[in-house]
């Protein structure tokens, strides 16, 4: 077991969380990493698993090779200031702000007017809590092979990964996936309250509804088949199925989907306006 890099949890919230319990004994001795966190009752959470913890940036972060940026857009700008004077020269900076472009974190790490680049930006989602997590990275062009093959490691450690080439279209991947598991939770109280009026129990509800999305989501991973074909086959002509599906299709359930998803992104470049001038 490799646990001697040094990890900085800057921001020690929800997704510093799923990514440590994936990271701390298999990747970092929990000695070895460093959470930074205003909040007394998170500090103090933090502190029994064995990490250190400040409530602001401090000289412990000149020790840490990759320093994880966890905290709102909104306070982005302000933190990452804040950590600057303990940035070295191979300091390995992960971002996972929705919205905040990595072009901003340069600018905002550089100095003399020249950016810091050794930046991966990147999208996670909360199933990373149970190692089942989707994220997708992008590295500014500071990010040699093995710098992207460190980030890439991390976060294998909570689920799978892919790689974007764009920067910006880390804002498409946070609507799709870093804000999807809210969709399907949304989607799945909605079947749920539909079988209980249907007359099953809460509890037969949904199960039915869990283990049919397990079952189909994992049918749709290792088919050869596309979705609508797999949806296809489900559907007998005159049948049940159809009879639901015309009614998502009268509603307009893709166009429903595409305005989401539209809305997330364009709400991830309003954040980017917003609190990365
Ligand atoms: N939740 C999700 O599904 C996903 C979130 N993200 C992104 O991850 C980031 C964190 O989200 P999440 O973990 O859900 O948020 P949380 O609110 O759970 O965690 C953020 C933590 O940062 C702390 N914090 C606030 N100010 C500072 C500061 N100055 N220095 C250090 N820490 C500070 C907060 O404390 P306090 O609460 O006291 O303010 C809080 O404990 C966000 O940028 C979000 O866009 C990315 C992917 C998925
Ligand atoms: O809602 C948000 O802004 C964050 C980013 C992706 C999931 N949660």
């Amino acid at each position: 077991m490799k646990t001697e890099l040094s990890l900085a949890l800057i921001g020690g919230g929800n997704m510093a969380n799923a990514l440590a319990s994936g990271l701390i004994g298999r990747r970092c001795a929990a000695g070895n990493v460093h959470v930074i966190d205003p909040g007394e009752a998170v500090r103090a959470r933090w502190d029994a698993l064995g990490t250190t913890t400040a409530a602001a940036p401090d000289a412990r972060l000149a020790e840490c090779r990759v320093w994880f940026f966890a905290v709102k857009p909104q306070v982005m700008a302000e933190v990452v200031r804040q950590c600057r004077p303990w940035l070295r020269p191979d300091t390995l900076i992960i971002s996972i702000a929705a919205g905040i472009p990595g072009e901003a974190l340069a600018r905002w790490l550089g100095a003399d007017g020249q950016p810091y680049a050794r930046i991966v930006r990147c999208m996670p989602n909360t199933p990373a809590l149970i190692a089942c997590g989707m994220t997708g990275m992008a590295a500014l062009s500071g990010v040699d092979a093995s710098d992207r093959a460190l980030a890439e490691e991390l976060l294998r450690a909570v689920g799978e990964v892919i790689w974007v080439d764009d920067d910006a279209a880390i804002d498409a991947v946070t609507a799709v996936s870093g804000s999807g598991p809210a969709y399907v939770f949304l989607f799945l109280e909605a079947l749920i309250a539909a079988g209980i009026e249907q007359g099953l129990t809460p509890e037969q509800s949904r199960q039915l509804a869990l283990g049919t999305f397990h079952g189909a989501t994992q049918l749709a991973a290792l088919s050869p088949d596309s979705p609508a074909v797999l949806r296809d086959r489900v559907t007998s002509k005159g049948g049940t199925t159809a009879a639901a599906l015309a009614v998502f299709q009268d509603r307009g359930l893709p166009d429903i989907m595409r305005e989401a998803v539209d809305a997330a992104a364009r709400r991830a470049g309003a954040l980017a306006r917003e609190f990365s001038a």
